[in-house]
């Protein structure tokens, strides 16, 4: 099995992949440098307003507490999450008597931070394979394109992977995966387009305890929580991988587009109530100056993201971490 890394040549390359990142080519980037390119252009906006507040601030007084607000609105963080922020922010400033603009833009990293880190939690991993991750999400938002990657990254840590193709609705979703599973060099159970997901996901199930293969990744069809007949399709596929593998779907990923902003918000939420979400991938975050999206999904969702998609090749997505960043938001 062939697999240098996620950032190697692979065997054929997709239009979008011949442009991939390549060893010789450029050098590998860290984490932060990565997050730190992926948020570019909700950082122009957003670290550049603030610090023009910050540069003005000769003492922190309430005019220069209030001139952040529109700032974080502008993010998208949203107004619910911004009057949390904005009220704890004047306490805070208050209890510790800050002084100057710097201290204040301190006070606003740790609070946003704080957020993030509010909910996040350990993921809970089986003690024996396979451990099983569904991808659902509303029509669009890249879960075929984040399984992929996931596969990837998975493979790039040595684990075993084997892809599910349970998006049987969407008419290249199958021929998609298969590309994807060749390029992450995993095998792929499938059925045909308009066949039962769940009988593809009990194939998968059957083969990945066969297998032992460590992690089994469900790419599922793009639906509204409002379609009951496929949120109860969803449902059946949770209990088919459940009956076959003990606590599966060990993680159940929500997939959701950064540039959608607040309205992927609204169908976010009802679709978590439903789906019986445990994390969110937060895809897109390269392509919007929106990304404090990902602070309102903490406050409203109540759920941690987990990774983030940064551009469409499959080495583009990166575990989501709070330290990272907030500090590529706002050196
Ligand atoms: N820029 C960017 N594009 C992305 C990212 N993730 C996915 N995409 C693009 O988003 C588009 C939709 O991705 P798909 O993976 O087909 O979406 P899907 O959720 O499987 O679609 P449905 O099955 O119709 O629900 C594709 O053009 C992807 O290349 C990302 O992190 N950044």
């Amino acid at each position: 099995m062939v697999f240098s890394s996620l950032f190697g040549k692979r065997d054929k390359p997709e239009p979008a992949e011949s442009e991939s990142l390549t060893p010789e080519s450029t050098p590998k980037l860290g984490l932060f440098d990565r997050m730190k390119q992926a948020v570019t252009r909700t950082r122009e906006t957003f670290s550049e307003s603030i610090s023009s507040v910050i540069a003005l601030t000769r003492e922190v007084d309430e005019a220069s507490l209030t001139s952040l607000e529109p700032l974080l609105l502008a993010a998208d963080i949203g107004s619910a999450t911004t009057a949390i922020i904005m009220e704890n922010l004047r306490q805070r400033a208050l209890r510790t008597g800050i002084q100057s603009g710097a201290e204040l833009k301190q006070l606003l990293k740790q609070e946003l931070k704080q957020i993030l880190d509010g909910v996040a939690h350990p993921i809970q991993h089986p003690s024996t394979p396979p451990e099983v991750i569904l991808m659902v999400g509303v029509n669009g938002t890249g879960k075929t394109t984040t399984t992929g990657k996931l596969a990837a990254l998975f493979r790039s840590q040595n684990k075993t992977v084997l892809l599910c193709a349970a998006d049987t609705f969407r008419a290249a979703a199958i021929e998609q995966l298969e590309v994807w599973a060749q390029r992450s060099d995993v095998p792929i159970i499938k059925t045909k387009q308009g066949g039962d997901p769940s009988a593809a996901l009990y194939d998968a199930c059957i083969a990945a305890k066969a297998r032992n293969t460590d992690i089994l990744i469900a790419d599922t069809a793009g639906r509204l929580h409002t379609k009951s007949d496929l949120m109860k399709e969803l449902d059946k596929m949770r209990r088919t991988a459940e009956k076959l593998v003990p606590g599966a779907p060990h993680q159940t990923f929500l997939v959701m587009d950064a540039t959608t902003g607040q309205n992927g918000l609204q169908q976010a939420r009802l679709f978590t109530e439903a789906a019986r979400v445990t994390g969110i991938v937060l895809t897109k975050l390269d392509g919007t100056a929106k990304g404090g999206i990902v602070l309102a999904i903490a406050t409203e969702l109540k759920l941690p993201v987990i990774y983030a998609g940064v551009g469409e090749k499959i080495e583009d997505l990166i575990p989501f971490d709070s330290t990272t960043f907030i500090d590529s938001l706002l050196e």
